[in-house]
């Protein structure tokens, strides 16, 4: 028989119980026996419904109150130095490292985060060096196996495997001048075994170890590390189904066949055409292939038809037994079920299948490939057919104007008139001081804001009434930045629900879920919009608040704009037609938009772009290819204004150092960019790449409701001034404000226009 299995599923609630209960327990409102209540009920809901749903291998220990990789790191005591001692309890000490505590005389920074892989979640960074005393706090993995089982539900534990986390996890500031965290492989094995003995003591038959790098352009010595760790965990674990997805394992395919791991998973929605080599390297061992023919990425349906095809491919070499149907990753990425959409129509909902309903698909495809005779397994069987055909049908009515629009693009469209030392010049008439200090873009998203904006959904509040909360919330903002000397003014974003979301409901082409939450990070879950048809823009979409904004001052304001490579990578995409044309379709429709703002008299226009990064591939090799068009189409987007006109981006969460050469050829005059979290990495960036245009590093994190001290943005603005021309700096937070607090961020932005006034006074 063919078995089913899902690596990973959404932990957050299908009514988003998780968000709320860890929210509440922050503000002070439940104990922690709340919170391990409604996560007890959320995790019960998962297993029996996979079960339900047939699945054969669930997961638990996926489960997460704020990041998967942080439990792991609390559970082995890879907790920074920081914060012990502090008086924390445990709970208290993991939300002090996820979100920064400053509290009760307790004052410490978040850690680290970092988007996983090539996707919007984010995880926290692992901080370690050679005192760090690896030791099993807790056995997260072994306690959630016991609870599914005490419901009657059996899982396969999942874990997140060594030398992934190893190779995930930065150095700590302590630590010596090239400490390598994968150096600590030989203590951190020992824990492992001793998690793993554990599991294989409580019955545990299978445990699937996570080792997402393989998919990555490993260094030199990463084969060794998995030849030497492997077989010492095999030695005391239950079955080890080792995990791979996000992509294409290569030549890494080879000696994992080697290990003596008693399953392998490969990704085949993301890397379809690596199932012949991983049959051929696994065929004369014992090894398992689960396969990864249900994407954990895309809300598009599951083509059967061709999802069989790879199956059967593989169960004829194999056998039924050596085959296993699986989900291609984690189904963290997508919302948990159709089952809670009203609003999309009939149609659209037949075009989709989330979690819940991906789950229901391997059992489906399992059984088809197992030959079940089963009636119910044959009319779905037959339902995707018609589902699957039923879209490609609706693919065929393309926009022809704008697949016109889209060739006609020529080189010069791409290019601004003169050089960025021209256009320097001619933006002198925006009479903004040295060292001019901004904002990113968005103000806190108060309870008062998101009541007028359900009140306006449930029709309680009139359009016409909404838009006059909109412009007074408009109106404080801006008063509110002149009050404390900001120079470069925002109009605070209160209209805006979401940065994608917003562009997206005002664009053709897309389509929007009520319930559809993806965890982001932590407590921070987005609702991606859809992109089902070809792409316009419907008519101007910000150009009225931003000009009221700049009707109520004489300081220039800044245009806001979220840049057509983030609403892609932030949108679930069509997968009928590339990325690439899907984001000329959206850069021509902000490009309009741009224009249309500098015609309303705005002389700064930011087009943000913080996804950038995280599309990048995750192989070198196809690097070019994407930076290529995604660079292109962000040029696109920004480059028919005139001279005078400052162009802004913005980019955070990520790591820059490795695409900085190409942010430099979008050639926007002004980029502001997350500086703060990842300690000031940058610094070295611009000592190895330079920098020729106006830049703003951020000065502090936002993530955390911690207010920077003067002192500490002014050591900020020092350690940037080394290496930056102080003549194109920008002061500015690392980015958006909507999911602070007033009071922490009036605090903040005080403390850094006086580190602007400060770096004026002595930096003349
Ligand atoms: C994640 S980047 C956010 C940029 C946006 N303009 C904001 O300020 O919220
Ligand atoms: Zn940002």
């Amino acid at each position: 028989m063919v078995a089913s299995s899902v690596l990973g599923f959404p932990r957050i609630g299908a009514n988003r119980e998780i968000k709320k209960v860890v929210e509440a327990y922050w503000a002070g409102k439940v104990s922690a026996e709340e919170v391990t209540k409604v996560s007890a009920e959320v995790k019960k809901t998962n297993w029996t419904e996979l079960k339900q749903r047939g699945v054969d291998f669930i997961p638990s220990g996926d489960f997460s109150l704020y990041d998967h990789v942080l439990d792991h790191s609390a559970a082995f005591n890879a907790i920074p130095k920081r914060y012990q001692g502090q008086g924390l309890n445990a709970l208290d000490t993991y939300f002090a490292m996820a979100r920064g505590h400053q509290a009760n005389g307790v004052d410490v920074p978040a850690g680290e985060m970092k988007k996983w892989f090539d996707s919007n979640y984010h995880f926290l960074v692992p901080e370690l060096d050679v005192s760090t005393e690896f030791k099993l706090n807790y056995n997260k993995a072994l306690e959630e196996y016991k609870e599914a089982k005490a419901l009657g539900v059996t899982t396969r534990p999942v874990v997140l495997g060594p030398i992934t986390f190893l190779a995930l996890a930065k150095a700590t500031k302590e630590a010596k001048e090239g400490f390598q965290p994968i150096s600590l492989l030989p203590k951190l094995l020992p824990v492992y075994k001793q998690l793993l003995t554990e599991l294989k003591s409580a019955g545990v038959e299978w445990v699937q170890l996570d080792e997402p790098i393989l998919i990555t352009d490993l260094g030199a010595g990463f084969e060794s590390q998995y030849a030497s760790a492997y077989p010492e965990l095999v030695s005391v674990a239950p079955k080890i189904l080792l995990t791979t997805f996000y992509g294409r394992l290569e030549t890494n395919v080879n000696f994992l066949a080697k290990l003596p791991i008693a399953g392998l998973h490969i990704d085949l929605d993301r890397a379809p055409q690596q199932l012949d080599a991983a049959v051929a390297a696994v065929n004369s061992t014992s090894i398992v292939l689960s396969l990864g023919v249900v994407s954990g990425r895309s809300i598009w349906k599951t083509d059967f038809a061709a999802a069989l095809k790879l199956v059967e491919k593989a169960v004829s070499a194999l056998g039924q037994d050596r085959v296993l149907v699986s989900t291609a990753s984690t189904l963290l990425h997508i919302p948990v079920t159709l089952a809670n959409e009203n609003k999309l129509t009939e149609e659209q909902k037949d075009w989709f299948s989330f979690a819940l309903e991906k789950a229901s698909e391997v059992a489906t495809i399992a059984a088809a490939a197992s030959g079940s005779q089963d009636s119910k397994v044959a009319s779905a069987i037959e339902a995707n057919r018609a589902s699957i055909a039923k879209r490609r049908d609706f693919e065929k009515n393309s926009d022809d104007s704008i697949r016109k629009r889209v060739s006609s693009i020529k080189p010069e469209d791409y290019e601004r008139k003169n050089p960025f030392a021209t256009r320097r010049e001619a933006q002198k008439s925006l009479n903004l001081p040295k060292f001019p200090t901004t904002t990113i873009g968005s103000f806190p998203q108060t309870k008062e804001i998101r009541q007028a904006r359900a009140k306006l959904g449930k029709g309680e509040l009139s359009e016409s009434e909404y838009d006059e909360f909109i412009k007074k919330e408009i109106e404080s903002a801006v008063k509110f930045q002149e009050r404390i000397g900001l120079d470069l003014l925002v109009h605070g974003e209160p209209e805006r629900n979401d940065m994608v979301q917003y562009f997206g409901e005002r664009l053709n082409g897309f389509v929007f879920t009520q319930n559809a939450w993806v965890q982001s990070y932590g407590s921070r879950y987005v609702r991606p919009p859809i992109v089902v048809s070809d792409v316009s823009r419907k008519g101007p979409i910000t150009v009225q608040w931003s000009k009221y904004a700049q009707s109520l001052t004489k300081k220039p304001m800044k245009g806001m704009l979220t840049g057509p490579v983030t609403i892609l990578n932030w949108s679930f995409p069509r997968v009928d037609i590339s990325r690439e044309l899907q984001a000329q379709q959206l850069a021509l429709a902000l490009r309009d938009e741009v224009v249309d703002l500098e015609a309303a008299g705005i002389k700064a226009i930011q087009v943000d772009e913080p996804a950038i990064r995280e599309g990048l591939p995750l192989r070198r090799a196809d690097w070019d290819a994407y930076l290529g068009w995604a660079g292109n189409t962000f040029k696109l987007s920004t480059a028919g204004v005139k001279d005078e006109t400052q162009t802004h981006s913005h980019f955070c969460y990520s790591d820059f150092d490795d695409i900085f050469p190409q942010i430099q050829r979008l050639d926007a005059d002004v980029i502001s960019i997350e500086a703060s979290k990842s300690d000031l990495k940058l610094i070295n960036t611009f000592k190895r790449y330079g920098y020729s245009n106006s830049i703003g590093p951020g000065v502090y994190d936002v993530h955390s409701p911690r207010v920077p001290g003067d002192a500490e943005i002014q050591e900020r603005l020092k350690a940037m001034l080394t290496h930056l021309d102080s003549t194109l700096l920008f002061v500015n937070p690392d980015c958006g404000l909507k999911t602070r607090g007033w009071k922490e961020t009036e605090a903040s932005l005080i403390n850094l226009v006086n580190a602007a006034r400060w770096a004026r006074e002595n930096h003349a």
